[in-house]
């Protein structure tokens, strides 16, 4: 048994790290190895001890690239000046870059099940990323042709959106494809991207527990929580 009537919706808005493709892991494994570097080396004023997944989850998760670099500085009371921002902002990126060009990306099995059953359905679907590398992740797994629009983190600089948890990257998905926010389902891994959904008052707000926890999710207003996107799929599509 499906758990959603998709004929209910008119679009359907992914987040792409770690609900289209596991680079969630990609982006946690780069995060670590540049704030514990930092750390180590780091001797000034805040809290100097290993950077964990919990710090993940709490302050970096589905954020603009600096705007986790800022959140995370600032939850251990170390300064955040623009200038640091930016330098670890881009070690990161590099250390992703590598790991990326390195292993490819294969979407997760059960999303691109989803994916399939959506396409059979004819509803458009979009993918909105705080990630700058959401078109070279989207690329890389070969779903490009997937979706109609991309609203990635470089799309919502360009064009003035406040990141998530702001609810404006995924409002805009859904204008472009013609849908309301009540009749559009956003996916989201994070705790950070689930709050989006809700904020932006979105028909349908799927957590997807890769990690933060179902409960969690649930209060951040997921209105459901699946560990898998093939529960998504009527069980006749799925088998
Ligand atoms: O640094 P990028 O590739 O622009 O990505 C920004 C963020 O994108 C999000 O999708 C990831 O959940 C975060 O881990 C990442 O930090």
């Amino acid at each position: 048994m499906t758990r959603v009537q998709w004929s209910d919706y008119d679009a359907v808005l992914f987040d792409l790290d770690g609900v289209v493709t596991p680079t969630a892991e990609v982006h946690m494994a780069a995060w670590a190895e540049m704030f514990n570097a930092f750390l180590t080396s780091y001797d000034g004023a805040g809290d100097r001890a290993p950077y964990t997944d919990a710090d993940y989850f709490a302050q970096v998760d589905g954020k603009p690239r600096y705007e986790g670099v800022r959140d995370f500085l600032t939850s251990r009371g170390i300064p955040a000046p623009q200038d640091l921002v930016v330098e670890l902002g881009d070690r990161k990126n590099d250390a992703f870059n590598v790991v990326l060009e390195r292993d490819g990306v294969a979407a997760y099995p059960g999303s691109v099940l989803l994916l399939d059953h959506l396409r059979d359905l004819g509803l458009p679907l979009a993918v909105v990323s705080s990630s700058a590398n959401a078109p070279a992740v989207l690329e890389a797994a070969g779903l490009a042709d997937r979706f109609r629009i991309v609203v990635s983190g470089t799309v919502a600089h360009e064009l003035g959106l406040p990141g998530k948890p702001a609810p404006d990257t995924f409002l805009h998905a859904a204008q472009y494809l013609g849908a309301t926010a009540a009749g559009s389902v956003v996916l989201e891994d994070a705790v950070s991207g689930v709050r989006a959904g809700a904020e932006g008052a979105f028909g349908l707000v799927v957590g997807v527990d890769r990690g933060a926890g179902a409960e969690r999710l649930t209060e951040a207003g997921a209105t459901i929580v699946v560990a898998d996107l093939a529960e998504l799929v009527p069980t006749g599509d799925a088998a």
